[in-house]
């Protein structure tokens, strides 16, 4: 808007200066003096000094001016000059051509604003200071082009009587010289005639006595006295016509006197119309401050006041912006915050999902690999049995359909693996995303402060600079206004010098107006621009806001679509797993030996020429070697785990009985081996590095955590050892195990570190190693089915056994052979029953000890059992190492037949194999 104006005003000035400029040159060299409006001011002020009233002399009418001011002063004076000096021309042609332009261009503008935007031009165009400031400008105009023409016309008619009243003073003038010449002509006449009629009167004077009277004389004088009567009476009609000429020429003056009144009169009606166009033509000036300063004053005022609104729309705005933080930004962040968390959620849970997709993946490979070492190793025993069996009679091996199976599910399996992490990678590609979006937000922000402290610098050297501006103009007004005074002054000594004066002021505000000052154009530049950056900002942040929100609402909607998507899957992958699951180790045998190799440590490092005699083969994760007197002798175990093995790397092997236990089946995990060679270490581990058992609880509560939807699960624990066949609690320091309900993860390491804690304290009260009773944590998993209300039972035994040395190498005496012997009774009869369990007897002896009493529901048919034989690998112990290996392998041997899930149907407990 404040451009459309400034190039109005521009306009304005350009055809009223080029129109100005080519009239005045029309005007020839008398009109050289208003070409220039600031040369007509300057001259108008040498003028004013000098005395002289320049009037009409702008419009090169010097000769009728002066002629016009010297008539009033000098009746004789009167010439007709005012007829031959050229001003034959209207007056107000020159001075309303460009009026008129621009007053059409005004009409113009009008019938464009009318024809604009209702809303714009009643609302903010009439709120515009400069669109007030413009119309009282217009409405001045047009006042002024009427008191110009009337002005004009006041001067017509002041030239018509100028010469109205020279004619009748020339006949007038006339009339009186041919009445005066006529008078005279009769009155030489009458005298010539007087002097005749004296002479002819002289002789008849003389005494008549004396010569009396001729008879002719007396004739002549009749003829005289005739002639004399007769021109006495021509005399007396003379000076009757001559008393009626003056009775006429009375009349005549008498009528000049009442036109002359009459004009007088009009002139005053016509001075006092321009006296109160005068005072309406000051008052509008007041009003729109029509004189250089006060027009500027006014503008700058309206141009100050606008920019004060800019200003204040400008600081709302950056309140607005600065805001952010604080109001609706602080709301836009919070979103922007719970987006991002949820999004990390969502990133966590994908990670997870991701992991435990890999883990799946990494054992459903593993389970892949070692189907195919069963299946290898059951087919090269199957072909045994084949050849055993071909004697006798050929039957098919019922292995056959369980590999089928597997391999057609397989591939399928892993397909889905694979489109899951896809998915799950295309996700992630996703939330980086919106992570980078995000951070563009933030830099969006930063930005947005950095240009509102930029705005705020620069409006604040804007007021300061309009601050000067204003003093600037104060003054300018303090100088003005003195000038206007003397203005005001020379004014009332002629109001055509007021006129003109006033005229110079308005051609210097026009000129004013066109050329306002720059800096302040630059700054409404600038302050145009500034608030276009800010508009266009706002308008690319909320933008940005809003197309940021919508992706991340996008990503949300789909990363949740996704997610059902995967919860299905992974409830699909679940069941599956299930099966696998179930597949997998019943393909490893429902007992599975696993064997961990201890490090050599610093401590076992003292007796110096202790050589390693274990060693383990990377290609084969199922043998290792142990050399004895020069001798290599290889065991073939379920799995053999290097030294290096971690925590982790045993846990997850022993993984898939741990679930096994949450879908109903009784587990059984115990560690066998000399002392110190581990045992306790894989079982509870460290604090920094968790054992199975810690492992297995945690690993419990996360599968609890997933199935929620499907089922509802309470675990309870109970912790005792056995020492010297005598049972304790090690969460109750009574004599019976009791079960322990717990509640979460936190909850059960606080009961283990309790059950750790009291372990040793009874064993520092019988100055007893820990190692020298079984330590057995059990588990109990009872389940529900949300769906069919159909419960299981789980549980799961983790066992810490006693070392398993020999008594004579120990050399021990005492109560410690007593504890040996039990320890040893104890092992025997653990190797009794699963010597039993392998060669399928009818009667496995659960009974003759303590620790087997107590895993029979574990260790029995029907169950899962994993024994982790602990070895050294040093040469010192390898007699132990050797024992515990061939105990391992008859452990190998033994088959537990099909695993049963404990779920109780209907009110009764089944088993299903
Ligand atoms: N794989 C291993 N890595 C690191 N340290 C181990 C490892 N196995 C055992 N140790 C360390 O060896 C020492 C003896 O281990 P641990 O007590 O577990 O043996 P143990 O078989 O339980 O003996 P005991 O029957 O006397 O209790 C401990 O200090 C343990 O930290």
């Amino acid at each position: 808007m404040y451009a459309f104006y400034s190039l109005l005003v521009y306009i304005f000035y350009s055809v009223f200066k080029k129109e100005e400029e080519g009239a005045l040159e029309g005007e020839g060299p008398g009109g050289a003096t208003a070409k220039e409006p600031g040369h007509v001011s300057m001259e108008t002020g040498s003028r004013r000094r000098s005395g002289h009233t320049p009037s009409l002399r702008r419009r090169g009418c010097g000769k009728l001016s002066d002629s016009t001011s010297s008539s009033s002063s000098d009746s004789d004076g009167l010439s007709l000059s005012d007829e031959d000096d050229g001003c034959d021309e209207e007056p107000g042609v020159i001075a309303s051509t460009p009026l008129a332009a621009f007053l059409s261009f005004k009409q113009e503008a009008e019938k464009r604003k009318a024809s604009h935007d209702p809303l714009e031009a009643g609302g903010k165009v009439a709120e515009s200071p400069l669109l007030a400031v413009m119309t009282h400008l217009l409405s001045f105009l047009e006042q002024y082009s009427h008191l110009q023409q009337m002005q004009q016309q006041a001067e017509r008619y002041r030239v018509q009587l100028k010469r109205h009243r020279a004619q009748h003073r020339r006949q007038v003038k006339a009339l009186r010289a041919s009445y005066r010449q006529r008078l005279r002509d009769k009155s030489s006449v009458i005298d010539s005639l007087e002097e005749a009629i004296a002479q002819q009167q002289s002789p008849l004077l003389e005494p008549e006595g004396e010569c009396g009277p001729a008879p002719g004389a007396q004739g002549g004088l009749h003829k005289l006295v005739e002639s004399l009567c007769g021109l006495q009476g021509e005399r007396s009609q003379l000076r009757g016509e001559l008393r009626s000429l003056h009775t006429q020429l009375e009349q005549k003056d008498q009528d000049r006197h009442s036109r002359v009144q009459a004009f007088q009169q009009q002139i005053d009606e016509l001075q006092h119309c321009i006296k109160e166009r005068e005072e309406e033509l000051a008052r509008l000036r007041t009003e729109s401050g029509v004189t250089d300063s006060e027009k500027r004053v006014v503008c700058l005022l309206a141009e100050n006041e606008s920019l004060k609104q800019s200003l204040s729309v400008t600081q709302g705005l950056l309140q607005q912006l600065s805001v952010i933080p604080s109001q609706s930004s602080s709301v836009l962040l919070q979103e922007n915050e719970t987006l991002r968390s949820r999004v990390q959620q969502l990133e966590s849970s994908l990670q997870q999902r991701g992991e435990q997709l890999s883990r799946l993946e990494r054992r459903s490979e593993q389970a892949e690999w070692r189907r195919g070492e069963e299946l290898r190793r059951r087919e090269e025993r199957l072909r045994e049995l084949q050849l055993e069996l071909d004697k006798e009679r050929g039957k098919e091996p019922t292995v056959k359909y369980v590999t089928q199976t597997v391999e057609v599910e397989s591939p399928s399996t892993l397909r889905q693996l694979a489109e899951a992490k896809e998915r799950n990678e295309r996700l992630a590609e996703k939330l980086s995303n919106q992570n980078e979006k995000c951070r563009e937000l933030e830099e969006l922000l930063k930005r947005s402060d950095r240009v509102t402290a930029n705005l705020q610098h620069k409006i604040a050297a804007y007021e300061v600079e309009i601050g000067k501006l204003r003093e600037e103009l104060m003054k300018e007004i303090g100088h003005l206004e003195e000038r206007k005074e003397e203005a005001v002054k020379a004014a009332a000594e002629c109001s055509e010098h007021q006129m003109h004066s006033l005229q110079e002021q308005f051609i210097g505000l026009q000129k004013r107006l066109a050329a306002l000052p720059p800096t302040l154009r630059s700054m409404k530049t600038d302050y145009a621009s500034l608030r276009s950056q800010v508009r266009n900002f706002s308008d690319f942040y909320g933008a940005a806001l809003s197309d940021a929100k919508k992706q991340l609402s996008a990503v949300i909607s789909e990363m949740s679509e996704a997610n059902k998507d995967l919860l299905e899957k992974y409830r699909k992958e679940v069941a599956l797993r299930r099966k696998y699951h179930e597949q997998l180790v019943e393909l490893k045998g429902n007992i599975r030996v696993l064997c961990r190799v201890k490090p050599v440590l610093k401590e076992d490092q003292q007796d110096e020429g202790q050589a390693v005699v274990v060693t383990t083969d990377p290609n084969n994760e199922s043998a290792l070697t142990v050399m004895s007197k020069g001798k290599g002798r290889t065991f073939e175990l379920d799995k053999v785990f290097h030294p290096q093995a971690t925590q982790d790397e045993v846990f997850q092997e022993i993984e898939p009985l741990v679930t096994s236990c949450i879908d109903g089946y009784h587990v059984c995990i115990f560690a066998y081996g000399q002392t110190g060679s581990g045992k306790t270490y894989t079982m509870e581990g460290t604090v920094e590095n968790p054992g199975i058992n810690q492992r297995a609880l945690k690993h419990l509560f996360s599968e609890i955590e997933d199935r929620k939807d499907m089922w509802s699960y309470s675990i309870s624990v109970s912790s005792v050892e056995i020492y010297n066949e005598i049972l304790r609690d090690l969460l109750t320091a009574r004599s019976w195990a009791q079960g322990h309900e717990v509640r979460s993860f936190q909850h059960i390491k606080k009961i283990l570190a309790v059950a750790r804690r009291n372990r040793i304290t009874f064993g520092t009260q019988m100055n007893q190693h820990s190692s020298r009773s079984h330590a057995l944590l059990t588990i109990t998993v009872l389940g529900t089915d949300l769906a069919t209300g159909a419960k299981t039972t789980g549980k799961l035994n983790l066992v810490d056994l006693a070392g398993s040395e020999r008594v004579w190498k120990s050399g021990a005496e005492g109560e410690r052979l007593k504890e040996a012997q039990n320890i040893n009774r104890s092992l025997l009869a653990l190797g009794d029953v699963i010597q039993a369990l392998r060669g399928r007897q009818t009667h496995i002896p659960f009974r003759n000890s303590r620790l087997t009493y107590l895993l029979q529901d574990s260790l029995g048919k029907g169950n899962k059992t994993a024994m982790v034989v602990q070895i050294s690998s040093l040469e010192r112990n390898v007699g132990e190492t050797l024992c515990s290996l061939k105990f391992a392998q008859r452990v190998c041997k033994v088959e537990l037949g099909p695993a049963a899930r404990k779920i109780e149907t209907a009110g009764q407990c089944e088993n299903f194999s």
